[in-house]
């Protein structure tokens, strides 16, 4: 079995233009996203070995936040996932898989955790 890193950023709080019904439409409502990476890794990692061997986690984070388009109106969060997922494969092509979990908050009545977790892998 290949050995594979995956790099990790849970509990983002974004705020999103997304949803299905006409009250949904006009303002951006805060999703909880989470995104695992996992990606080709070299041999060993010695101590000293730089970033450049790895991924910055930081690029994770970016694609689920800033990376998100402000002005798009994401009919359902699984386009939200994908384009997450699109974002990590184009930027690094040691990027195998993508999984991003996102939770829509504002619908949750006791404290329920709502949503999807979308896995790519790369084609
Ligand atoms: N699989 C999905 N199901 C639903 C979504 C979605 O984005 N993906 N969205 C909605 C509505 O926008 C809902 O959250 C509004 O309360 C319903 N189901």
């Amino acid at each position: 079995m290949r050995d594979l890193l995956q790099l990790e950023v849970h509990d983002l709080e974004v705020e999103v233009l997304t949803g299905i019904y006409s009250e949904e439409t006009h303002l951006p409502q805060p999703l909880r996203i989470s995104v695992t990476a996992d990606l080709d890794m070299p041999e060993r990692f010695a101590p000293d070995t730089p970033l450049s061997a790895s991924k910055s986690y930081i690029d994770l984070k970016h694609a689920a936040t800033a990376g998100l388009p402000k002005d798009v109106h994401f009919t359902l969060i699984e386009a939200v996932a994908e384009h997450v997922c699109e974002t990590l494969f184009v930027s690094d092509k040691r990027v195998q898989r993508v999984e991003v979990r996102i939770v829509k908050l504002a619908i949750a009545e006791q404290g329920e955790s709502i949503g999807i977790t979308m896995v790519r892998h790369r084609r």
